[in-house]
C-alpha cells in the first residue's frame, strides 16, 4: 500500500459517473435531504455546462419510498422492500428531474439488472443505449431495478452497479459519494484512531481486510462493496475515488485534481471490448483457486492460467463460462474456462503436456484460460 498526496491530474477527465449512497441523500429518519441532492443536482449541472459527460448513479429508492407509506423504517421482507422502492423510485426521479430541469438539464431514467449485461449481446445493447444518451446531452441516472431484481438477477449494491456502469460507458472516472470521506485504516466509526489512507495502488488482501460493513442502517455493503467496486473500477481502466457526500462542492473540487478522498488508481492498460464485458458485466459460475506461482505468472506477467497452478476448484461450470480466479481467499483475475468444472478438478496439478493423457480426446487446450480471456482484478 502507498501513499501519494500529490494533486491528482484530472483535467482531462471527461465522461465521469458519479454515485450517492442512501444515507447521502436522506436523514437517519429516511426522509430525503433536499439540500443535499439540490448540491448534488447543481455541480453536475454546472460540470455538464463545461463540457463534461455526467452520470448519476443514486441509491435511495427504498427510503424516499417510506414517506408516502407512512412507514418510519425499511420493511424486512423482500417483496414489501420491493414494493415500497416502486414507490420511491418514482418520487426520487420526479426530484432529480424538477431539478435538474431548473439547471436546464435533462435526465434519463435508467434501471438495471445483472441480466441487462450478463451475456455480451445484452451488454453491447445497454452500453449504447447509454452512449446515445450521452450523445444526446442527457444525464442518465441509474439505479438497480429493485423491483425486478431478485436472487441471481441482482447486483445487489449500488456500489458494484456504478463500477459495472462505470467500465460499460468506458468512463474516466468514477466517483463514491458516502458518509464517510475516504477508506481508513480501520472502521472509523468503531476505531477513532484510524487515518485515512489517500491512494491505493493495489488492492490487495490488506485493503479487503480493512474494509467492514456498513456504518448505518441505511448503507447497504459498507466499505466492503467499495473496495469490491474499486476492482472492477481499476480493472477496467477507470479511476475511482472515495469521498464524502456531506461536503458542497466536493466533486468539482475532486474534477479539479484536489487530493480528497481515497484514490484507488486505475491500471493504465486499456481493455478490449471483450475483457471490458468480462470485468464490468459479466457473472462468474464458479471459481478457480490457484497457488502463488500462478498468481505471480498472471498478475505480473499477462500469463495464460495453466492447470499446474490450480490448486481447487469450486462450484460447477461448463467448458466456455466465466469464472472467477482466486488466491489467497480473493479474486485476482476473471475468465473464460476451456475446460467444465469436472474436467479442470481431474488435471488440476498437471503440466499441460499430459492434458490429452489425463482428458483423452477432451483435452485440446494447452491454457485452463487463455491469456487473450483472463482479466487480471487485483
Ligand atoms: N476501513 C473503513 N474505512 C471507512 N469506512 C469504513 C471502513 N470499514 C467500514 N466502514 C464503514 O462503511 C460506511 C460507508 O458505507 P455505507 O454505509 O454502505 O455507505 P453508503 O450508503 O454511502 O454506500 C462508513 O460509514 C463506515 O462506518
Ligand atoms: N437500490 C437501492 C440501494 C442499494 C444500495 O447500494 O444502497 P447504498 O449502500 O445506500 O448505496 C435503493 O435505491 O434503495
Amino acid at each position: 500500500m502507498e501513499v501519494d498526496c500529490k494533486q491528482r491530474d484530472f483535467t482531462n477527465k471527461r465522461r465521469i459517473v458519479v454515485k450517492v449512497g442512501s444515507s447521502t441523500i436522506s436523514y437517519e429518519n429516511g426522509k430525503l435531504n433536499y439540500r443535499r441532492i439540490e448540491h448534488l443536482v447543481r455541480e453536475l449541472a454546472d460540470l455538464q455546462n463545461q463540457g463534461k459527460e455526467m452520470i448519476l448513479v443514486s441509491s435511495g429508492a427504498t427510503n424516499a419510498g417510506l414517506a408516502p407509506l407512512h412507514l418510519d423504517h425499511r420493511p424486512r421482507s423482500i417483496r414489501e422492500k420491493q414494493a415500497v422502492a416502486a414507490v420511491g423510485q418514482g418520487v426520487l426521479m420526479h426530484t432529480y428531474e424538477m431539478m435538474f430541469r431548473e439547471y436546464g438539464q435533462i435526465v434519463g431514467q435508467v434501471l438495471l439488472t445483472r441480466m441487462d449485461s450478463q451475456d455480451r449481446s445484452k451488454f453491447m445493447n445497454s452500453r449504447n443505449t447509454l452512449l446515445t444518451m450521452l450523445e444526446m446531452g442527457i444525464i442518465p441516472i441509474i439505479n438497480e431495478n429493485d423491483v425486478v431484481a431478485v436472487d441471481e438477477y441482482k447486483i445487489g449494491d449500488n456500489d458494484t452497479l456504478s463500477a459495472m456502469v462505470s467500465g460499460l460507458v468506458d468512463a474516466d472516472l468514477l466517483i463514491l459519494l458516502s458518509d464517510i470521506d475516504g477508506l481508513y485504516t480501520d472502521n472509523p466509526k468503531t476505531h477513532p484512531e484510524a487515518t485515512i489512507i489517500p491512494v491505493v495502488h493495489t488492492i490487495d488482501k490488506h485493503i479487503y481486510e480493512i474494509a467492514g460493513d456498513a456504518g448505518s442502517s441505511m448503507g447497504t455493503g459498507g466499505m466492503h462493496t467499495k473496495i469490491q467496486a474499486a476492482s472492477i473500477a481499476t480493472a477496467a481502466d477507470v479511476d475511482m475515488v472515495i469521498a464524502s457526500g456531506s461536503e458542497d462542492g466536493i466533486i468539482s473540487r475532486i474534477v479539479g485534481g484536489e487530493a480528497i478522498g481515497t484514490l484507488f488508481k486505475a491500471k493504465d492498460t486499456p481493455l478490449h471490448s471483450k475483457k471490458r464485458w468480462l470485468v464490468s458485466g459479466s457473472r462468474a459460475k464458479g471459481s478457480i483457486v490457484v497457488d502463488k506461482g500462478c498468481r505471480d505468472a498472471i498478475i505480473d506477467h499477462g500469463s495464460s492460467l495453466l492447470p499446474v497452478g490450480i490448486t481447487a476448484v469450486e462450484g460447477i461450470f461448463q467448458e466456455g463460462d466465466i469464472v472467477n480466479v482466486q488466491y489467497d481467499g480473493i479474486i485476482i483475475a476473471k475468465g473464460i474456462a476451456n475446460y467444465s468444472s469436472i474436467n479442470i478438478n481431474a488435471i488440476k496439478g498437471v503440466q499441460s503436456s499430459d492434458i490429452p493423457k489425463v482428458l483423452g480426446h477432451d483435452g485440446i487446450y494447452e491454457e485452463v484460460i487463455h491469456r487473450d480471456n483472463l482479466v487480471a482484478m487485483y
